[in-house]
């Protein structure tokens, strides 16, 4: 059975935070709201699109609604490639791991057909045996229910993979699927939220020998 590595998406293998933040200030100008600052959207990422757009409308004064919602994840979804890219090292670590037989997933807490029109953007459609959004579930992260489901699409054995994201949401999920996780310290979660973790990835550099450490 081979190894899996399970990858988060946003702030783990892209830089997403650009159209984010871009989607997110189209969204508040339309309402005569002022912009967000870069560190206030990636503070607000990491639970899916409805705990973001919730945020972001308290943050600015807004009542949510299911229509602002809407009108944000149609926004986003027509331009989630625009200025979204690769963390550089990202390229070869996936190259590397498929060199060394490892199968690839992605498991992210961002809905569905804005990762799969990402990746596809992005030319990494293919790339993954399984792609588990934060709507192709019943249930997302935390709840290791989402990482055991999209395992099980990509065909991965549970004892046999790791988890690597940069949130709490990542590690927790992990955790309760009894998975170890790859802390990305690049990404948008603080070091704090690292605490359960494996292990800590300070750059793309070190994911593979510390994934070849973790699951020989
Ligand atoms: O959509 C989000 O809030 C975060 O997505 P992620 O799970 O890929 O980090
Ligand atoms: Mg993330």
């Amino acid at each position: 059975m081979p190894r899996t590595a399970v990858f988060d998406l946003d702030g783990t293998l892209v830089d997403s935070a650009p159209d984010i933040h871009a989607a997110l200030d189209r969204l508040v100008a339309e309402e005569g709201r002022p912009p967000f600052t870069r560190a206030e959207v990636t503070g607000m990422i990491g639970d899916g699109v409805r705990a973001l757009i919730e945020r972001a409308a308290a943050a600015r004064d807004l009542p949510f609604s299911e229509a602002l919602l809407a009108r944000f994840t149609a926004d986003y979804t027509a331009r989630a490639a625009e200025a979204t890219a690769l963390f550089p090292g990202i390229a070869a670590a996936l190259d590397a791991l498929a060199g060394l037989g490892w199968r690839l997933a992605v498991c992210t807490n961002k809905p569905a057909a804005a990762t799969a029109a990402l990746l596809a953007a992005l030319g990494l459609d293919g790339r993954f045996a399984a792609v588990g959004g934060g709507d192709s579930f019943p249930v997302r992260k935390p709840d290791p229910g989402h990482l055991l489901g999209t395992l099980a699409a990509a065909g991965g054995d549970p004892a046999r993979a790791v988890m690597i994201g940069d949130h709490r949401n990542d590690v927790l999920a992990a955790r309760g699927a009894g998975l170890p996780c790859l802390f990305a310290g690049w990404g948008y979660g603080t070091l704090a939220m690292a605490e359960g973790a494996a292990g800590i990835a300070r750059s793309p550099a070190q994911l593979v020998p510390l994934l070849r450490d973790l699951l020989p």
